[in-house]
């Protein structure tokens, strides 16, 4: 559906995607957690004033096989298909090993390509689902060309006008390949690969950072677990398991040479957002360290049972949103073995609540000062305030209403601007009443400029991209 809502913004002229979990049954059967659920792709066209509002589900093989045959026919984040008899089960190990039990459903996010096409992803890598941004149909799966193979990847590849950079984690020889795909291309060429440190398996990697010379490639202690993949109930970190004693580590590669120049243990740590990461140099210019900025769950991983539906329903005014903070990584680059790990502010100032950041592109691995992200105003059980973060002040401006859920605040650069903060910040809010709405704020002053109510409520999603407007 499509309605035309008038927006005192007449400057934004392109379209917000974006893409999250949206649909949580099949007929009377209810998924668990708020990972689980079939992608819905919410389409906001700005049009000199005007906005035009859409919203579809992705037709994953998974979501198709679900509506058909009106049953879970793939392995979701917490979900997996009842084995109908032992043999099924056995059966169902051998596709499990090939990958083809996996869920395509391409529910996390979604990225423009530099040759313009548009891509809904998650963790698997059947999961690459192309679609059109103008009427949201789901085109194919986008097929990877070259034999690299593997099963799983980044949920959060780096995107820009020249190339797609992601993780491909190797579970078999715990560590990781980073690889390239250039703009255009459906090949990734390999950059290098990195070996873990610790545990029997590489950390989860939702997302990770670059910055104008490195790849910065985690490797926290909350680790992917192959029984757990097997299993068909959930177990209480899922597909993953905490190994605080294996340690948490940060790996630098250089993206010229695929070379490892520096890997640094560093306090333990839980984290799915990096924001962003840069390269801190002396008086010389010499670059000595790099600076690594994530959405930081002070090394607790309750925040993933704190994602289940039935907690994130059941809201009784307590306060039970777990902690978290912007997690400053320091990696020296002079060969010492270890790495620092600190607030980058206060976590007061935006209600130790953090998650679900975005930046200034045009800042991606370079120094930064502004982070939008969503923050708490407490007593909550999700993040519900919009704030402003500045690195360099160490202060945060927050938004919030009353009973709202917003999304990930997503930041448009004006174009031609020379701050970093000028541009507007595109939310879609859940209100306390059900109804949903598109909300601008201004960059720099983080207040409200427009707001654009929808006919309907929409269900919470995760993240979004911007196409803008094709020049005439
Ligand atoms: C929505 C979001 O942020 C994360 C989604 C993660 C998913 C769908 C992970 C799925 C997985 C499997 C189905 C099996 C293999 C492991 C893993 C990648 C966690
Ligand atoms: C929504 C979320 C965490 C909220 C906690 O504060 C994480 C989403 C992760 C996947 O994209
Ligand atoms: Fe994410």
């Amino acid at each position: 559906m499509n309605i035309f809502g008038v927006l005192a913004c007449d400057r934004l002229n392109g379209t917000y995607l974006r893409n999250g979990p949206g649909q949580w049954n099949i007929e009377d059967y209810n998924f668990r957690h708020l990972f689980d659920g079939y992608a819905t792709i919410v389409r906001l066209h700005f049009d000199n004033g005007r906005l035009l509002f859409g919203h579809r589900q992705i037709e994953s093989e998974a979501y198709k096989a679900a509506m058909k045959h009106k049953r879970l026919c793939f392995r979701e984040f917490s979900e997996a298909p009842k084995p109908d008899s032992f043999l099924a089960y056995v059966g169902e190990l051998a596709s499990l090993f090939s990958g083809a039990s996996l869920t395509d459903n391409a529910n996390t996010g979604v990225v423009k390509l530099g040759d313009g096409r548009v891509v809904c992803l998650t963790e698997t890598i059947k999961g690459s689902i192309q679609i059109d941004p103008d009427t949201l149909d789901t085109i194919g799966k986008f097929e990877y060309t070259d034999n690299l193979g593997g099963l799983i990847h980044s949920a959060h590849p780096i995107v820009t006008d020249s190339e797609f950079l992601t993780l491909l984690p190797d579970l078999v020889r715990p560590g990781y390949t980073v690889v390239r795909m250039a703009a255009g291309s459906n090949e990734r060429k390999v950059i290098g690969r990195v070996n873990c440190r610790g545990g029997p398996a590489p950390g989860w990697v939702h997302s990770f950072p670059v910055t104008e010379h490195y790849v910065v490639v985690p490797e926290m202690p909350l680790r992917y677990c192959a029984q757990n993949l097997l299993k068909a109930e959930p177990t209480p970190l899922y597909k993953f398991e905490w190994h605080p004693d294996s340690g948490g580590y940060v790996h630098v590669m250089c993206r010229a040479s695929g070379k490892i120049v520096a890997s640094v243990e560093v306090p333990p740590y839980v984290t799915f957002h990096f924001i962003n990461a840069y390269e801190e140099q002396d008086e010389d210019g010499r670059v000595t360290a790099i600076i690594a900025d994530c959405c930081e769950h002070n090394a607790d991983t309750t925040i993933l049972e704190k994602l289940r539906l039935q907690n994130l329903r059941s809201f009784a005014g307590h306060d039970v949103l777990p902690d978290a903070r912007v997690g400053r990584f320091r990696i020296p680059l002079d060969g010492s073995p270890v790495g620092e790990l600190e607030a980058a502010l206060d976590p007061d100032e935006h209600g130790k609540g953090m998650d679900m950041s975005s930046i200034n592109p045009a800042y991606l691995g370079k120094k930064y000062r502004y982070a939008y992200a969503c923050g708490a105003q407490r007593p909550c059980n999700f993040p519900n305030t919009l704030t402003k973060i500045d690195l360099v002040k160490r202060k945060a401006k927050n938004w919030h209403n009353e009973g709202a859920v917003p999304s990930e605040p997503f930041f448009v650069a004006r174009p031609g601007a020379t701050e970093e903060d000028d541009g507007v910040v595109i939310s879609i809010v859940s209100a306390a009443n059900g109804e949903g709405y598109a909300l601008v704020l201004d960059g720099s002053t983080f207040e409200e400029i427009a707001r654009a109510k929808f006919p309907y409520g929409l269900p919470y999603g995760l993240h979004g991209c911007w196409v803008p407007k094709k020049a005439s």
